[in-house]
Order: C-alpha cells, then structure tokens, then sequence
C-alpha cells in the first residue's frame, strides 16, 4: 500500500521568515522521491509538515485523499524516521522493536530483527548506549520494517558507515518490490543514493525549484569528451556547467539537452558523449551564481 501526496499554495513562517513559500506539487504512490536542497532549503521544514507534525496554516496538505493532520489512519500509515528520536531512548532494543507493533500496524517484526542482526546492533543496550551509527541503522532498521504506505527518511542514515548504508539502499529496493510504498529520502549523498529515486524535487530557497523523474532530469545534461580543439568548438555556444584536462584531452558537462543532428556531428568529430549524474545536476542548478 502507497500513499500520493499533494500540496498546494503551502508557505510556512519562523516568525518573520519564510521558510517556505508556496509550494505546489504531487508526489507519486509507491515510488522513491529524492527531496533534494543545499541547507537550509526546507526539507526537514517541508517532511515535519508532510508528516502531520504541525498544521499547514497557509495552503493546504493532501496524503491518500485525506488532511493528514490528526488523522489516526494517515498518521499510523506514515513513518517518518530522523536521525535523532528521543521517543524511546533508555529503551532495550527488544523493548523497543515490540513496542512498535502497537501503534504500527504493518510493522514486521521477524524483518526488524533480522535487520538488527544484519546491522549488527547490539541488542543487550539501550538505545542511548549505542554509537552513533548503530542509532541510525536501528532508525532505519525501524523505518525498514514499519512498512508504512508514506515512509520518510529525513538524513536518518548519517552516522551510518559505507557498508551498513549500502545494506540499506539494498533493501530499500528489495522491499519496494516485496511491498512498494511511497519513500522520501531527504539526503546530502545525492551522488551515492541517486540511483534509487524515481522523481526528485528540489528546494531551493523554499521554493520548489524542479520536479522532475531521474529519467527526464539526466536528459537535461551530457557530457562530452575529446580532442581540446575539437571539444571548445563544439561546445561555443553551449552552457558548460564544468570542465577538466587529461593531457591533450577535455572533458566538459554541459547543461541542455543535444538535438539528434548534433549528436551525429560529435561522433563525426570523435567526440564522447555521455550522461551526467543527478548530483552533477542539482550542483549547477543549485550553486550560488545562479540564485538572485
Ligand atoms: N525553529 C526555527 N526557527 C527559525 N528558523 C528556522 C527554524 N527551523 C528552521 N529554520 C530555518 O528555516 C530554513 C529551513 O530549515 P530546514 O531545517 O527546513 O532546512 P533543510 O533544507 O532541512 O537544511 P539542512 O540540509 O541544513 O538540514 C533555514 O533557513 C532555517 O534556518
């Protein structure tokens, strides 16, 4: 079971500033939304509101059809897992995996224990005794197993090493196959996690600079490789977002898209084409120069 989203005209307020202004967009069921933004953009603003902790005061929240806040069937129905829960702290891990299936109804316990013994989280300690990373694998061990129709990890994977954070993205796509659900990330690892998002939505500044599916983002950008002389010609008159040298050769990335007769005149010229990573993207459409 997956939840869609909708939000429309919503702004949020700190006092005098706004943290987000009038945002509209939808987010699909049953699939993995990248929410991306350098800091400070609203995200963690923007998951607290989808995940009923405050009421929009300006615009309006949709999630399964219904207002989300204080709903008991939408709330138990969300996850939404952070880095730091101070909910259940001086808790024994088993405490707290059977302390779940009470206010989580499609929670797995078999899966969360297994993940525990996968994630190598020592289940003779509280969670206020464990380090850092083993807090944030027991988080998304929890986020994992809860299989809530809206789950959100709002950067709950940061104290988590290499491996443990690989065995995660692993599962997210196990899972989403066993049972798909919608999944929000909000993450800083744009690079490593990117191959598992569906669509992503970028905030920049609060406001919804670009929604997009990963398939129609990365055909906004390509790179192209090749003779120096031969590479600066063919690219005058295109937006190059960054360039390097390898000896004689350059490589650069450029922002667009390259029509068909275009492309046929780079193989003509020996050059490279190829494709540019999500992170390469949502750098340049989010570096400094660009914002007024
Ligand atoms: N309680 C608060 N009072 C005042 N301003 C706040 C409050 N919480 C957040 N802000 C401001 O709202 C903006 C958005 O913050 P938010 O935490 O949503 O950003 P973020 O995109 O999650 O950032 P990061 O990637 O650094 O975690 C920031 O400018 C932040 O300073």
């Amino acid at each position: 079971m997956s939840y869609s989203i909708e939000v429309n005209g919503l702004t949020v307020h700190y006092k005098n500033f706004k943290a987000l202004d009038q945002l509209n967009f939808k987010l699909s069921p049953g699939k993995i939304h990248g929410i991306l933004g350098r800091n400070g953009a609203g995200k963690t603003t923007l998951l607290t509101y989808l995940a009923s902790f405050h009421k929009a005061k300006h615009g309006t929240i949709v999630i399964d059809g219904e207002d989300p806040f204080e709903n008991e069937r939408i709330l138990q129905g969300t996850s939404f897992i952070y880095e730091k829960d101070n909910t259940y702290d001086y808790d024994k891990i088993d405490k707290i995996i059977k302390g779940m299936l009470y206010f989580r109804p499609y929670f797995d316990e078999a899966y969360a224990r297994e993940l525990v013994k996968r994630f190598k989280i020592p289940t003779n300690k509280s969670a206020d005794q464990l380090s850092k990373g083993q807090y944030s694998a027991l988080q998304v061990a929890i986020g994992l197993a809860s299989r809530t129709p809206l789950t959100i990890f709002d950067e709950a994977y940061l104290g988590m090493d290499a491996p443990a954070r690989e065995l995660f993205y692993k599962e997210i796509l196990l899972e989403q196959e066993r049972h798909p659900r919608t999944i929000l990330f909000s993450t800083h690892l744009v690079s490593e996690m990117e191959y598992l998002f569906d669509e992503v939505l970028i905030i920049d500044n609060g406001k919804v600079l670009l929604q997009e599916t990963s398939e129609q983002l990365l055909e906004k950008g390509f790179s192209i490789t090749g003779a120096k002389e031969d590479v600066e010609a063919f690219t005058k008159t295109l937006e190059v977002i960054y360039e390097e040298m390898l000896g004689g050769t350059k490589s650069v990335m450029v922002y667009g898209t390259l029509p068909k007769q275009e492309q046929r005149e780079a193989v003509e010229l020996d050059l490279e084409i190829g494709s540019l990573s999500i992170n390469n993207l949502f750098i340049h459409l989010t570096k400094e120069e660009e914002r007024t």
